[in-house]
């Protein structure tokens, strides 16, 4: 079985890897949303795989490195596009938590999935 979480936080960024006049070369922010799911048995006695409350615990710190910060300033986010803000987030949460999916989204209508390697 699967939890998850839902996160939110305000960042900038540049995406420098673009074509000429692409927009995105040009510095813009989002309101990310960010979903970290963890995978898991259910403990018989507590009923929970685990405390929603221990999951917010080891992410805040993670995305306190992000929010409102110039992304491409972030050591490992020199190009923050939401495929390899997906992956930065995984690769500092999966010593915490039994990752199953990271979800990012950075507009309403687009984001990316990552479910580890
Ligand atoms: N595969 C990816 N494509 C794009 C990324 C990305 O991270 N991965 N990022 C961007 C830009 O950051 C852009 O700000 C967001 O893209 P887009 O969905 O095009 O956003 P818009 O709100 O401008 O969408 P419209 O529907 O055109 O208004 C670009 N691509
Ligand atoms: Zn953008």
């Amino acid at each position: 079985m699967e939890i998850f979480c839902d996160f939110t936080f305000e960042a900038a960024h540049r995406l420098p890897e673009v074509p000429d006049g692409h927009k995105c070369a040009r510095l813009h922010g989002h309101s990310y949303r960010v979903e970290v799911h963890v995978r898991g048995e259910v403990d018989p006695s507590t009923g929970w795989i685990m405390d929603f409350a221990d999951m917010r615990s080891a992410v805040k710190p993670v995305l306190d490195r992000l929010d409102h910060y110039y992304l491409n300033e972030v050591p490992g986010l020199e190009n923050p596009t939401s495929e390899n803000l997906a992956v930065w987030i995984w690769d500092q949460l999966a010593v915490a938590l039994p990752l199953s999916k990271i979800v990012v989204r950075e507009t309403c209508t687009s984001g990316c999935t990552y479910q580890g390697e």
